[in-house]
């Protein structure tokens, strides 16, 4: 008989890529909250480690976020050579970096990668803003920015253009766009999703990935979610996916065969309302390990 394939949780306790730096207490939180306790025996779940950034000690926002993402890329790396599915739980989106590059070392190559999310995160230092990291994970998986967040897993890209899909976006800069455009990224924001449907948007996002060679993962931001529906997020931005829309679509994703990580970050307790965001990843996890 075939061992159980369980499905691990790795804690990424950083808020250092943010705004509002409190996703740094999204694992702990979480795994302190009702909704994780309900979970807690599921034989199919087991709760890894949960990884934090070194303090500051005198290194800047960068130094530290690199040395978080190559401590999470060394523990998914693991996870999968165990046999074992990751999920990574965030954490601000900057720890996108360690996971994903993780997954290209394990592959040997780049990755597919659905990123759901209400924004782009595709900026560079010179191009942000706000210079918060958590806007440029998925540029840095695409071998652009801060050479300390570059070539973590392998070199060059960790995950391959052609076979990522942004879904759900409705805030970010030109900049961002024209980068992801460049780049040759398919983008569906929300209003294409509500134009043609959440369906048919992710038919279309799912094939793309999953026509990645050696597999695919799936980055959840959960502001991609309505924040009426997931109030415990950095940087909420209205007019949302429904909830539950989104797990059906995750019970979908979770069933195919080209998935090897999930990932659910920017949970904010602090915003959070009567434990909704921890009830929804809640059932995100429970999806997850039935699949
Ligand atoms: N992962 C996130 N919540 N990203 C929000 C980024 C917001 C804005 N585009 C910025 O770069 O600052």
């Amino acid at each position: 008989m075939k061992a159980l394939r369980r499905l691990r949780i790795i804690g990424a306790a950083s808020g250092i890529g943010a705004q509002d730096a409190a996703c740094a207490d999204g694992p702990v939180a979480f795994h302190r909250s009702q909704a994780w306790r309900e979970l807690a025996e599921h034989p199919a779940i087991d709760w890894g480690r949960t990884l934090f950034a070194p303090a500051a000690d005198g290194q800047g926002r960068s130094a530290r976020i690199a040395a978080l993402c190559r401590h999470l890329a060394d523990e998914v790396e693991a996870t999968l050579a165990a046999g074992d599915f990751p999920l990574v739980l965030g954490g601000d989106h900057s720890v996108a970096i360690g996971t994903w590059s993780g997954l290209a070392r394990f592959l040997g190559v780049p990755s597919g990668l659905l990123w759901i999310d209400a924004h782009l995160d595709s900026h560079t230092p010179e191009s942000s803003y706000s210079g918060a990291v958590h806007g440029m994970p998925l540029a840095c998986l695409l071998g652009r920015g801060d050479k300390r967040l570059l070539a973590i897993g392998r070199p060059g890209p960790q995950i391959s253009a052609a076979h990522t899909v942004v879904l759900g976006a409705r805030s970010y800069e030109p900049e961002e766009r024209q980068f992801l455009a460049q780049a040759g990224v398919r983008v569906i924001m929300a209003e294409e999703i509500e134009a043609r449907g959440f369906a048919a948007c992710l038919d279309e996002a799912a094939a793309i990935v999953a026509a990645a060679p050696a597999g695919f993962g799936v980055s959840l931001d959960l502001d991609a979610v309505d924040p009426a529906l997931a109030p415990g997020v950095g940087s909420p931005a209205p007019d949302g996916l429904l909830a539950s829309d989104l797990l059906t679509a995750w019970r979908w994703l979770a069933g195919l065969p080209g998935l090897r990580g999930l990932e659910i970050v920017e949970y904010n307790p602090d915003r959070d309302r009567h434990g909704a965001t921890a009830q929804l990843i809640a059932a995100l996890l429970a999806e997850a390990a039935a699949a």
